[in-house]
């Protein structure tokens, strides 16, 4: 693939002694919705974590836009473009939906932390397109009106929204998205689907998912990568994929392996 958004090449990553990725070498595109599929401990939120600087790498590289991204904290990760939301939600207890999504444009607050605790004009002005940027973003994943509310009560789809709200709020060129449908009734996942969808066509951020629901992965899926093991055994679009007979030995055995073949 010429110039990629993400391109990993060679990344080891293994915990005393026990690998779990093994020499993986994966491009994601620009302006695609990508997804990342394999049997469970199959590696693929070890990889996630080692894209967001949560895991160290023994070796390899992890490249967004050109800018390598090992050794950089997680912080510095999403200054680079990279947002992402957890395989179980993760939202700030005690917090409203608001003030959750408006950390996540924090991170690219510019105002000091002097100005900051003397409450300075200009970190006045910055604190207030923080908060208009956070609520744009709860506009755009529909859940505006609930602002306000305590985020930990709201129910559990607006929860997952949330969630990828504030990841929005950090302006990112990629958001990686950890099994975003686990937990959805039928009709939340077919407002996930479009949500992602606009999320790429209206937003222009490129969308790579780890996703169970092999069904919702070939229905919004443009390019399909397949770890199995930590190691990467296939690529392609949906039906390259289906057809690949590395990922149907994969699965075979697997419960959510039916769907996919
Ligand atoms: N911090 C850690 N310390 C030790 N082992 C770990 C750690 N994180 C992940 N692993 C191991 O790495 C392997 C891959 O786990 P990972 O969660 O990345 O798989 P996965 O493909 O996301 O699985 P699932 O689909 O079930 O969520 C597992 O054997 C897991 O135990």
């Amino acid at each position: 693939m010429s110039n990629p958004l993400l391109e990993l090449a060679g990344v080891n990553l293994s915990f005393a002694g026990n690998t779990v990725l093994d020499n993986v070498d994966f491009t994601v595109g620009r302006g695609v919705i990508a997804s990342l599929i394999g049997p469970n401990g199959a590696g693929k939120t070890s990889l996630f974590n080692c894209i967001t600087g949560f895991y160290k790498p023994q070796s390899g590289s992890i490249k967004v836009d050109g800018h390598e991204l090992m050794n950089l904290k997680p912080h510095k990760v999403t200054q680079a473009g990279i947002a992402r939301t957890f395989q179980n939600v993760r939202l700030f207890q005690q917090m409203t939906v608001l003030e959750n999504v408006m950390s996540g444009s924090h991170c690219r607050s510019k105002a000091g932390a002097v100005s900051a605790i003397l409450g300075l004009p200009s970190q006045r002005r910055e604190e207030a397109m923080i908060r208009a940027h956070a609520i744009e973003c709860l506009e755009f994943v529909g859940i505006a009106d609930e602002m306000d509310r305590d985020a930990t009560n709201l129910a559990y789809g607006h929860q997952r929204r949330v969630e990828i709200a504030r990841a929005l709020a950090t302006r990112p060129k990629l958001l990686l998205l950890d099994e975003p449908a686990a937990g959805l009734n039928a009709g939340e996942k077919q407002g996930l689907l479009e949500l992602i969808g606009r999320i790429r066509d209206e937003l222009d951020i490129s969308v790579l998912l780890i996703e169970h629901d092999t069904g919702m992965v070939m229905k919004i899926s443009e390019h399909i990568n397949v770890l199995d093991h930590g190691v990467m055994i296939a690529e392609g679009t949906p039906k390259q994929v289906q057809a690949n007979p590395k990922v149907i030995e994969a699965y075979l055995g697997q419960e959510d392996g039916e769907d996919l073949l």
